[in-house]
């Protein structure tokens, strides 16, 4: 019989006692998940859930009505857990509310540029220790480290709704089946491969990329005729999750880095609810996940939305890419 989601939390929460409230949050955002699915899957029931809300989020998106339906599933399934602080995506600051030991940081809909091609799309969250000195300054709550986490993880609303997830031992991948009781562990737990046979990138950004990018991708797509002695596939979907996911079932290297675009700077992805929680499970999976030079769990974020350069995946071609990104000139 396939391990389910439920006997695999209480399973961590029965030999973690700090993993209960974990536990005990993941399940209801299991909950949320499968609504959000069934809108999605629905088309939204009558509304258009690409279409524009006149409003900006913080980091200067446009939201759709999908994020705003995904953001309030999720604030109420964290109203319902063991959550003080809900850090998200969609909200200008974190919201404060009851004295749980969490605080959730979350990008409640991620991919939302691929809402309207039946493209896969996702959730992404990261669950962090509250200490007492977050209660009386709760802006340090989102200043720690990706390595404080207690756990992370990603719904993607595909073919498949799966949840990807790590509590600091291993990822696991469970399925939610149509009529099956919950989600159940789908596949053997991911083991990201050493070497990479695909790279994914938005290549029509090569034009404002720093030298060493340029030269890297250069280097890859020049192939077995050039220093790199063989061959690099590219795909890239432009959902995180959806790159990710390929990334833990068949290896590859997912890069976005800083480049000159105003804004762009530190790339677009934001640290604490996009490239943490990912690196998070990346690492627990085999692979690694750096800023093109740093760790990327070891670089205290600079607030809820801000963003950094992210490469990650198969270990050596992360490390083949810090080579090229870190070389001066
Ligand atoms: O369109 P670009 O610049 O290639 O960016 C794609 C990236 O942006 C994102 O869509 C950002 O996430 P949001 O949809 O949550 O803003 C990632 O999923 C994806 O990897
Ligand atoms: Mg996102
Ligand atoms: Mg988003």
């Amino acid at each position: 019989m396939a391990l389910t989601l439920d006997d695999f939390l209480t399973a961590a929460a029965e030999a973690r006692a700090e993993l209960r409230p974990v536990a005990e949050t993941i399940r209801h955002f299991a909950a949320a998940a499968v609504t959000v699915q069934a809108t999605i899957a629905a088309g939204g029931a009558g509304d258009d859930l690409a279409a524009g809300q006149d409003r900006q989020n913080a980091g200067g998106d446009m939201q759709k009505e999908l994020d705003v339906v995904a953001d309030r599933a999720f604030l109420a399934a964290a109203k319902a857990s063991p959550v003080a602080f809900y850090g998200s995506e969609e909200q200008d600051e974190a919201v404060a509310f009851g004295d749980g030991p969490l605080a959730l940081a979350i990008d409640p809909l991620d991919g939302s540029s691929n809402i309207e091609t039946n493209v896969s799309i996702g959730t992404i969250f990261s669950l962090l220790p509250v200490e007492a000195s977050h209660r009386t300054d709760p802006a340090t709550v989102f200043r720690q480290p990706g390595t404080r986490q207690l756990a992370a993880g990603f719904f993607i609303y595909g073919p498949q709704l799966l949840l990807v997830v790590t509590l600091g031992q291993g990822t696991k991948v469970f399925l939610h089946a149509p009529g099956a009781e919950g989600f159940v562990e789908f596949g053997k737990a991911p083991a990201i491969p050493e070497d990479a046979k695909e790279y994914a990138v938005n290549a029509s950004n090569r034009r404002h990329w720093a030298p060493g990018v340029r030269a890297y991708v250069e280097d890859l797509d020049a192939g077995r005729d050039g220093p790199r002695g063989r061959d690099f596939g590219m795909r890239y979907v432009g959902s995180m999750v959806a790159d990710a996911y390929r990334i833990f079932r068949r290896g590859g290297v997912f890069f976005y880095p800083g480049d000159t675009r105003k804004g762009y700077e530190r790339g677009r992805l934001r640290q604490l609810y996009e490239t943490n929680p990912m690196a998070f499970c990346i690492e627990q999976a085999g692979g690694a996940a750096t800023d093109g030079a740093r760790r990327m769990l070891e670089i205290v974020p600079d607030g809820l939305h801000a963003r950094t350069p992210f490469v990650f995946g198969s270990k050596a071609e992360v490390e083949a890419a810090k080579g090229y990104f870190t070389k001066a000139g």
